[in-house]
């Protein structure tokens, strides 16, 4: 059998792998919470390897509110990027390979297609930097790990922008959204799926993985309507007119 340990388990990534672990029977999954593994304490992270000995981590633990991240810059940065310095350390100190999950907000948007693994990141927000600055210490210490980047990712699992939708559809009849930030939804399964199919493969490295579909957010809320059968006004308006302290990138599919 070969040992997973999931970081960060009970976020939106770690409910759509457990959902699937059961495809998996050759692998056995070790998910642990915020609580039981901390990413900010070295200590804490070498405890859970000490009890679970695992062969592969899977660094799902994240600071993710985009928005609160500006205020909360040091604690963003302690779990994104001081978290996988811990988390790599650890994996290097018992030879465990890493899968951790970076995002399109790394990029500043400017670009008008699809960026490559070989474009430069230039983050305009603080989570999009302290998720640049993670990437780097894992870079840096190891050799073994899987970086993919993903974005937009929404599954029935927790905090996401299509559970976003549905629960203001419950108490508004008309919703206003972003109509000029372009990027692909994608599904938190499908990463999953994608994940699973990288370590059978043993090929280490810096991924891009992302949905099919190219849209702005505007047309995914629509969608999300659309496919729950909910009559809802949606309005399109521009980033100026979402009331934001935060700036998101432009475009930013993954090539
Ligand atoms: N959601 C998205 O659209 C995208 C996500 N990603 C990346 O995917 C990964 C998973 O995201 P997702 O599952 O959606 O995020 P969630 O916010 O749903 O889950 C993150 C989890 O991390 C846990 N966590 C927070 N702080 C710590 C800590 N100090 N130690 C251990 N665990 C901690 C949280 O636990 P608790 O609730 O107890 O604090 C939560 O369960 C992240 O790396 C994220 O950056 C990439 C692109 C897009
Ligand atoms: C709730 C809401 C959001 N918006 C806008 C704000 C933003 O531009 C866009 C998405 O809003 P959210 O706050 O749900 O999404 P946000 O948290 O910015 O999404 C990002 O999360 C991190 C974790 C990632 O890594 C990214 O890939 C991306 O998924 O929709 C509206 O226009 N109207 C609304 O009612």
């Amino acid at each position: 059998m070969i040992k997973i340990l999931v970081t960060g388990a009970n976020g939106q990534m770690g409910q759509a792998l457990r959902s699937i672990s059961s495809e998996f029977p050759t692998f056995e999954f070790i998910f642990l919470s915020s609580q039981e593994l901390d990413v900010t304490s070295l200590e804490s992270c070498d405890n859970a390897f000490v009890k679970n000995s695992p062969d592969i981590c899977f660094n799902f633990a994240a600071y993710t509110n985009v928005e609160k991240a500006e205020d909360e810059e040091e604690i963003a940065f302690g779990v994104n990027a001081l978290g996988c310095k811990n988390i790599a350390k650890t994996c290097l100190k018992f030879d465990v390979s890493l899968v951790h999950l970076s995002t399109d907000f790394v990029f500043d948007g400017e670009k008008k297609e699809p960026y490559l693994i070989t474009d430069s990141p230039n983050p305009i927000n603080v989570y999009g930097a302290s998720k640049l600055k993670g990437e780097h210490y894992i870079q840096e210490l190891m050799t073994n790990y899987y970086i993919v980047r993903t974005s937009w990712v929404y599954s029935n699992f927790g905090h996401n922008f299509k559970n976003t939708m549905l629960r203001l559809s419950e108490t508004k009849s008309e919703i206003s959204v972003v109509d000029d930030q372009i990027g692909c939804p994608t599904n938190a399964v499908d990463v999953c799926y994608f994940i699973m199919s990288l370590i059978d493969k043993h090929v280490f490295g810096l991924y891009h993985f992302r949905g099919d579909r190219i849209c702005s957010w505007y047309d995914f809320a629509v969608s999300i309507f659309k496919e729950e059968n909910i009559t809802i006004k949606v309005h399109p308006i521009s980033s100026e007119e979402y009331s934001s302290k935060v700036k998101r990138p432009r475009y930013s599919v993954l090539g």
